[in-house]
């Protein structure tokens, strides 16, 4: 990511999250909201990256998001060294096939090097590893274990962040995904969530995602 070049773009999925980076950054980055899921998330990034006149330096798909407990726990941070589409492919009586082992194009980006290692020098109590995208939220035991299997270095779990990195991708964009943890991955357990203390981190670092270096 060159220095200096443009903006940041911060896309998140609903009108809490925006305000929440709002309330962090303040003027610093440009917010804007794209909704929920990785359909929606890519095609409203993609719209906000071909219509805009700016040339962003990157674009930071944020928001709350569930953590695997051995990495990040409720009212956590964490950095996406990449995005994995961890349920877009095949079922198969054996295993899942990811979309890209049945030849039809990649599950997974990689976050921008240079972008990561700006966020984890500002943000170095997150936890850093790979956050899957799902299209619904892990809800069960058996379904939080396969994704450990599957992906052990997951720490944090999203809709969005796929879409993100696929509409950032196509438009050269560098990418990158922060997730402030309200949720432990796991057995649904609604009253267990903490919005709250999640939007709270997410300000407390969208405050450093306003002063990354130019
Ligand atoms: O199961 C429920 O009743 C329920 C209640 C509130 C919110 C949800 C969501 O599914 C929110 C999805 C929304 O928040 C992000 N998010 C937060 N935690 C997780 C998670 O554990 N797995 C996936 N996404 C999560 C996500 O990025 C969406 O924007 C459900």
């Amino acid at each position: 990511m060159p220095a200096g070049a443009g903006r940041l773009l911060v896309v998140t999925a609903v009108d809490a999250e925006r305000d929440a980076v709002v309330a962090g950054a303040g003027e610093l980055v440009d917010v804007a909201v794209i909704g929920v899921g990785p359909a929606s998330a890519a095609a409203a990034t993609a719209r906000l990256l071909a219509t805009t006149d700016t040339r962003y330096r990157a674009v930071i798909s944020a928001g709350i998001g569930g953590g695997f407990s051995e990495h990040v726990g409720v009212g956590g941070l964490a950095l996406a060294t990449r995005s994995i589409a961890a349920d877009l492919g095949a079922e198969s009586p054996e295993r899942f096939l990811p979309l890209d082992e049945l030849g039809f194009g990649t599950v997974r980006y990689e976050a921008d090097a240079d972008l990561m290692r700006r966020l984890t020098d500002a943000l170095p109590d997150a936890a850093a590893g790979t956050v899957l995208t799902v299209s619904t939220t892990t809800g069960t035991a058996a379904g939080t274990a396969a994704l450990r299997d599957r992906y052990p270095d997951a720490v944090a779990e999203g809709m969005e962040g796929f879409g993100v990195a696929t509409a950032a991708a196509q438009a050269g964009v560098p990418f990158g995904e922060l997730r402030a943890i309200s949720n432990a991955v796991g057995p649904r357990d609604r009253a267990g969530w903490r919005i709250g203390d999640a939007l709270a981190a997410l300000t407390r670092a969208s405050a450093a995602l306003g002063k990354l270096e130019a």
